[in-house]
C-alpha cells in the first residue's frame, strides 16, 4: 500500500521538525516541502498540495505567534486539519436508513471494480440485518450479469438483470420497480463501464439514473488511477448526481493520493474503501481516523472496534496487554490475523507504520489467513502462548503440518512470518493500557494527561503534547475515540 508510506513520509517529516531546537520558518518550509514530495509522489493533484500548503503558511504565521505559543502544536495541528480538509467535503452524503426503500446507483470506467463494490456493498449492509437487493443495468460488457449474478447468489442475495433485454435502461427501471414491491430497503443498481469517458457512456447513465431516481450515486474509482482521477471524477459528477466516492484496489499498489483528488472533483466523500477481491475485504472510509493513521497517530477507535468485533471477550485485555509489553506470542498473532491483514490492523497502533512491516506482509491475502488460522487451529495451548521460540521442534511442526493438511514448509513459512512480526512488535513496545477497573470510568471522563499516561513518551511527544492530544482528542470526538479504546459506550 503506497498510502503507507505516505504516512511514514508525513510522519517522518513531523518527527524532524518535532526534534528541531528551534521552529522557524525554515523548519517549517523544509516540514512542509517533504510532506508536499509525499503527497505529489502518491499522485494527489498539484493544485491541492499547493493549496494545502499556502493554507498552513498562512495558519501559521509566526510574526502572529507571540513567544510562548507552542509552534509545534499548532503546526502539527494545522497539518491534521489541512489533510482532513482534503478529504473532507464538509458535507455528508446521503445515508440510506434501514427498513426504508433506497435506491443506490453505482458508475465508474469499467474495470475500477464497481460490479465487485456493488456486492461488497449489499454484503456489508446484509450483515447488518439490511435487506438489499441487486439490479445489473450493465448491458454493454458480456458477462457483467453473469459475475453480478454469481456473487449475488453466493451472498444470498436476491438480482435481477437480462441475458437478451438490451436496454439498460428498461432492466433498471424494471429491477427497482420489481425490488420496491418486495419491500427491499437497499436496491443497488449496477451500470455499465466504458474503456473510457465517452458520451454514449454519460447519456445510458443519464437516462437509467432518471428511470431510477437514486436517492445517491457513488462513484467508484480504482485507487490506482492517478492523476487521472481528478478529471474522471469531474466528468462523472458533471453527468450525474454523484454524491459519495468508494475507492477500490487499496490492497494493491494503489497510491490513493487519486482518492483525494476525487473527493475535490466530485464534492463528496469517500465512504467505502475496497481492499481485496473478496467479498469481506472492505472498509468504512472515516476522515480522521484516516488521516490520524497517516500522521502516525494511530486510529485506536478502529482497533479497539476490530477487537469488539472478532477478538474472543476473554482474551481482548491480554491481547492488549501482550502488544503493549512487546510479547507477541502466536495466540496473540491469530487474533490479529481474526481482525485482518496484520499490516492493516497493526498500523492502527499509536507509532506503527505500515511502512515498518516486514516486506511480504501486504500481500497477506485472504486465502494466506485462512491458511494460517487451520494450521494455528492445530496448536496446542501450550505452543500458542508460549514465548519460547525453542519450543517449535520438528517434531511439533510435523504434528501441525500433518493435522492441519498443509506441508511442513507451510508451517515453517508462517513461523517466519510471525517471528519477523514479533521482533517488530518487541522494538515498538511501550504504549501502556488502563487496568481493568480504570476501564469504564475512563471511557467517559478521560482527559489528555490521563490518556497520555497510556501512551509512550515519545508518541505524546511527537503529537505535540498534551495540548495537542487534547485537540485531538477533540477534533476526533473524545467519546468516539475513548469509547473505542476502552470499550465504553458508543
Ligand atoms: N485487489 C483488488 N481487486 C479488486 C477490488 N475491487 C475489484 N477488484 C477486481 O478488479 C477487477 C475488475 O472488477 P469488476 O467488478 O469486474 O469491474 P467493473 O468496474 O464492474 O467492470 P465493468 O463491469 O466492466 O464496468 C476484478 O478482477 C475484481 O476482482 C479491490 O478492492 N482489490
Amino acid at each position: 500500500m503506497v498510502l503507507a508510506q505516505l504516512g511514514g513520509s508525513i510522519s517522518r517529516a513531523l518527527q524532524q521538525m518535532s526534534n528541531a531546537t528551534i521552529i522557524d520558518e525554515k523548519v517549517l518550509s523544509d516540514c512542509l516541502n517533504e510532506i508536499s514530495r509525499a503527497l505529489l509522489q502518491a499522485d494527489v493533484q498539484f493544485k491541492m498540495v499547493r493549496d494545502m500548503q499556502s493554507n498552513i503558511k498562512r495558519i501559521v504565521n509566526f510574526d502572529d505567534l507571540a513567544a510562548g505559543h507552542n509552534k509545534r502544536r499548532i503546526i502539527q495541528q494545522a497539518i491534521f486539519n489541512e489533510l482532513c480538509k482534503m478529504l473532507d467535503p464538509g458535507k455528508p452524503s446521503f445515508t440510506p436508513k434501514k427498513g426504508k426503500t433506497s435506491v443506490i446507483m453505482f458508475v465508474g470506467l469499467q474495470g475500477s471494480g464497481k460490479t465487485t463494490t456493488c456486492t461488497k456493498y449489499a454484503y456489508y449492509h446484509q450483515k447488518k440485518g439490511w435487506k438489499p437487493a441487486l439490479v445489473c443495468a450493465d448491458t454493454f460488457r458480456a458477462g457483467a450479469f453473469d459475475q453480478l449474478k454469481q456473487n449475488a447468489t453466493k451472498a444470498k442475495i436476491p438480482f435481477y438483470g437480462s441475458y437478451t433485454e438490451s436496454d439498460p435502461v428498461k432492466i433498471a427501471a424494471e429491477g427497482v420497480e420489481r425490488f420496491k414491491k418486495e419491500n427491499c430497503d437497499l436496491i443497488i443498481v449496477d451500470t455499465s463501464g466504458r474503456h473510457k469517458q465517452e458520451a454514449a457512456l454519460f447519456e445510458e447513465m443519464r437516462q437509467v439514473s432518471e428511470a431510477t431516481k437514486p436517492d445517491l450515486v457513488i462513484f467508484v474509482m480504482d485507487g490506482g488511477i492517478g492523476q487521472a482521477a481528478f478529471d474522471q471524477a469531474q466528468a462523472f459528477k458533471q453527468s450525474v448526481a454523484v454524491g459519495a466516492v468508494i475507492v477500490t484496489k487499496m490492497d494493491g499498489h494503489a497510491k490513493g493520493g487519486g482518492a483525494l483528488s476525487a473527493v475535490a472533483a466530485t464534492k463528496s466523500p469517500v465512504i467505502f474503501i475496497g481492499t481485496g477481491e473478496h467479498m469481506d475485504e472492505f472498509e468504512v472510509f472515516d476522515v480522521k481516523p484516516f488521516v490520524s493513521r497517516l500522521l502516525g497517530m494511530g486510529d485506536w477507535s478502529g482497533f479497539m472496534d476490530k477487537i469488539h468485533e472478532v477478538v474472543p471477550t476473554d482474551q481482548q485485555l491480554e491481547l492488549l496487554q501482550k502488544l503493549s509489553e512487546g510479547t507477541f506470542t502466536l495466540r496473540q498473532y491469530q487474533n490479529i490475523l481474526k481482525m485482518g491483514p496484520s499490516v492493516q490492523v497493526l498500523s492502527m497502533l499509536p507509532g506503527f507504520s505500515a511502512e515498518s512491516m516486514p516486506k511480504g506482509h501486504e500481500k497477506e491475502s485472504q486465502a494466506k489467513i485462512k491458511r494460517y488460522m487451520v494450521m494455528m487451529d492445530s496448536m496446542t495451548n501450550a505452543e500458542l502462548d508460549s514465548t519460547n521460540p525453542k519450543l517449535m521442534n520438528e517434531s511439533r511442526i510435523r504434528r501441525i503440518a500433518r493435522g492441519s493438511g498443509r506441508q511442513v514448509s507451510d508451517v515453517m513459512d508462517m513461523l517466519e512470518e510471525y517471528k519477523r512480526l514479533a521482533n517488530i512488535l518487541s522494538k515498538r513496545k511501550g504504549f501502556k493500557i488502563p487496568k481493568k477497573g480504570e476501564m469504564s470510568a475512563l471511557s467517559r471522563n478521560m482527559n489528555a494527561q490521563q490518556l497520555g499516561k497510556f501512551l509512550p513518551e515519545h508518541m505524546v511527544k511527537q503529537i505535540g503534547g498534551y495540548g495537542s492530544l487534547q485537540n485531538l482528542m477533540k477534533q476526533m470526538g473524545s467519546k468516539d475515540m475513548m469509547g473505542g479504546m476502552f470499550g465504553g459506550d458508543r
